[in-house]
C-alpha cells in the first residue's frame, strides 16, 4: 500500500492564528468605521478564507462592501498580516511531537488550508513548520477549496497517497464535510475555531490535545 497520509487544516488546527487574524482584520476595517472585533468572534468569522472573513465582518454590522473598496480592504488586511508574521501565532501544544510520531510511523504529512498560498507559506516558514509537510495545498491552489471535497482529494493525489489511507484533521465543518465528501476519515480537534461544537461535526474521532494524535489512533481509522 502507498504511505498513509495525515492531512492537517491550518488555522485553528496546526496554528492558533486567531489573535493575528483579528488584529489585521481590525486594522483593515477601521477606515470603514467598523468597531474592532474581539478574538472571541474568530469562530464566526474565520474558516472560508480572508475574503469571506471580511464579508462576514461587514455583514455582522448589516453592511456590505463591494468593488474597489472591498479590494482595498482586502489588500490592507494582507499587507498588515504579512508584515506582522508570525506575530502571536503559535503551533498548538504538542503539535511537533505529534508530527514526529506520525512521521516515524511512516505517515506522510500534508496541509490543506483555505488560507491563500502567499500567506500560508511565509507563516509556515516563520514558525519552522514548512519542512514537515511534503504537500501543502491552499485556498487558491485549485479552482475549488474546502468544503469542496476535491480540495481534499486533490491534496491526496498530489501527495501520491490514496483516499482509503488518508485522514483529515481539522477544526471546522469545512474540513470534516470536505473530507467526508471525499470518503476520507476524519479527526476533529476541539481547540480550534468552530461555531458548532467539535463533537457535533460528525468526525470519526474527536481529540482535545495533540497528545492524543497517535499513529495507533489513525491506524484504526484507515484499517492499517
Ligand atoms: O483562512 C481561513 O479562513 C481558514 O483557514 P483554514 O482552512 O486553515 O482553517
Ligand atoms: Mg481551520
Amino acid at each position: 500500500m502507498s504511505s498513509p497520509l495525515a492531512i492537517f487544516d491550518l488555522d485553528g488546527t496546526l496554528i492558533d492564528t486567531a489573535p493575528d487574524l483579528i488584529d489585521s482584520l481590525n486594522h483593515a476595517i477601521a477606515p470603514h468605521g467598523l468597531p474592532p472585533f474581539g478574538v472571541d468572534k474568530v469562530k464566526l468569522l474565520v474558516g472560508r478564507g480572508v475574503k469571506v472573513m471580511i464579508q462576514r465582518a461587514f455583514a455582522f454590522h448589516d453592511r456590505t462592501l463591494d468593488g474597489e473598496a472591498f479590494d482595498a480592504c482586502f489588500a490592507r488586511f494582507t499587507e498588515h498580516y504579512r508584515a506582522g508574521m508570525p506575530g502571536k501565532s503559535r503551533p498548538y501544544p504538542g503539535l511537533l511531537e505529534a508530527l514526529a510520531r506520525l512521521k516515524d510511523a511512516g505517515y506522510g504529512l500534508a496541509v490543506c488550508t483555505n488560507k491563500r498560498e502567499e500567506l500560508t507559506m511565509p507563516l509556515l516558514e516563520a514558525l519552522d513548520l514548512a519542512e514537515w509537510f511534503g504537500t501543502i495545498t491552499c485556498g487558491d491552489t485549485f479552482e475549488y477549496r474546502k468544503p469542496d471535497p476535491r480540495h481534499v482529494s486533490g491534496t491526496i493525489e498530489r501527495a501520491g497517497a490514496t483516499v482509503a489511507h488518508a485522514v483529515m484533521i481539522g477544526d471546522s465543518a469545512n474540513d470534516i464535510d470536505a473530507a467526508k465528501g471525499a470518503d476520507v476519515s476524519t479527526v476533529a480537534v476541539t481547540f480550534g475555531y468552530t461555531e458548532k461544537p467539535a463533537e457535533e461535526l460528525g468526525a470519526d474521532k474527536v481529540i482535545s490535545h495533540f497528545d492524543r494524535l497517535t499513529p495507533a489512533l489513525l491506524d484504526t481509522l484507515i484499517g492499517r
